[in-house]
């Protein structure tokens, strides 16, 4: 049958329930859990579940694609791999498994200050894999204006084409089930190597050691003035906030709420995303994460004016279980079910899928007065 699947088979809820029979439990939950209650955890993905896709027929499209173009680099698919702190807690390989994969794959990786790998071995591996690969730098602001620096040097030196600054975290969300686990520190023998020698004190063992601070936009005019590297600010949910970001000269917006993990409140990122594709009106690209698990879920992302989105645990239940192959099967499976999506949306690039093919799932309550149902 032509066109018949012969790659991996996507499987997020099967992924998770292999990574949780063989992950600690405080470490499982460290990863899987959100703020609070939990609520923007679960809307991420239940938004996802209210959207339908409104598919175009007769289009065409035997000369597919796949590809997109993000502060000018192309990308094989839109999609990313978002940054989460601590991957040696996933596999023994870490970060450095993650970067291959992402890198085998052809697909951008964000690694984070928070990563049990120095950024420059990282990006190493990546390389390794593809001398092209993309790898992006995460960083919070840090209150010593000297710490940001080196954290930025570190990151130029390793050859990471962009840094993405996280702005929802003035202070670390109530991750209930790390305080119910009591789980605020690495395991002997892992650390968080991109703040090493950066602290007072022994290697940054903790979710303590990496400072969440109420930053300003001064701050980020400050990280501005000390790099040429393009500024992604991670985060944004407000429409307002977003202009002023781009009137600040950022190069690009992540749209997220974390995975829920600081905002309980907060909506599911993927609801934020309109009206902050409308304030930007396109002066600059958007990228997002939160919930995205299958194609469905980026084909919506990117009709609702994204141009990419990112994966946050999956990387990390995929690496759990399978380390590299397993990373690089998930990164492939999730890109070979965009592209059917793609195909079946009547798309024939990922430029093509547009708002007015989201409609939201359910019948209307109340038909208007004197109409009939057929
Ligand atoms: C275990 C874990 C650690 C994370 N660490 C960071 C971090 O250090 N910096 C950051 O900006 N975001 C961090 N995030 C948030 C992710 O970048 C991303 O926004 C989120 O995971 C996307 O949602 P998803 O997990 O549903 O794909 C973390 C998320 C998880 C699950
Ligand atoms: O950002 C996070 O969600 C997170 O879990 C984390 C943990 C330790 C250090 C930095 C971030």
């Amino acid at each position: 049958m032509t066109g018949a699947r012969t790659g991996p088979v996507h499987d997020p809820a099967g992924a998770e329930r292999r990574a949780r029979a063989q992950l600690r439990p405080e470490h499982y939950d460290f990863i899987a859990g959100g703020a609070g209650e939990e609520t923007a955890l679960r809307e991420n993905e239940d938004a996802f579940g209210r959207l339908a896709l409104l598919p175009r027929v007769l289009r065409g499209g035997a000369e597919r694609g796949t590809r997109v173009g993000v502060l000018g680099r192309e990308w094989a698919a839109p999609l990313f791999v978002s940054p989460t702190a601590f991957h040696r807690l996933a596999h023994p390989d870490g970060e450095l498994a993650t970067a291959r994969a992402a890198a085998a794959t052809g697909t951008p990786l964000i690694t984070g200050m928070a990563a049990t790998t120095a950024v420059a071995d990282v990006v190493a591996a990546a390389r390794a894999r593809d001398p092209e690969a993309v790898v992006w730098f995460q960083l919070y602001l840090q209150p010593e204006h000297e710490v940001t620096t080196a954290l930025v040097r570190r990151a130029e030196r390793a050859g990471c084409s962009a840094l993405v600054v996280t702005v929802d975290s003035p202070v670390f969300g109530t991750r209930t089930r790390d305080l119910r686990n009591g789980f605020h520190d690495l395991p002997p023998g892992l650390a968080a190597e991109n703040m090493r020698d950066l602290l007072p004190g022994a290697a940054p063992g903790g979710t303590r050691d990496i400072a969440m601070w109420p930053a300003g936009w001064d701050d980020l005019r400050r990280l501005r003035d000390l790099t040429d590297l393009p500024l992604v600010l991670k985060g944004v949910l407000h429409p307002a906030d977003a202009r002023t970001a781009v009137e600040q000269g950022v190069d690009a917006l992540l749209v997220s709420n974390h995975g829920g993990r600081q905002l309980d409140a907060a909506p599911a990122s993927v609801e934020a995303l309109p009206a902050v594709a409308e304030a930007v009106a396109g002066r600059v690209p958007l990228l997002m994460d939160g919930g995205v698990r299958r194609g469905s879920d980026v084909a919506l992302a990117l009709a609702l004016g994204a141009v990419a989105a990112g994966v946050g645990r999956p990387v990390l239940w995929a690496l759990a279980t399978g380390g590299e192959d397993g990373v690089a099967q998930m990164l492939t499976a999730l890109r070979e079910d965009f592209d059917r999506v793609l195909a079946l949306c009547g798309g024939h690039r990922p430029e093509d899928l547009t708002a007015d093919q989201v409609v939201p799932r359910g019948l209307p309550h109340r038909r208007p007065e004197g109409e009939r149902a057929w």
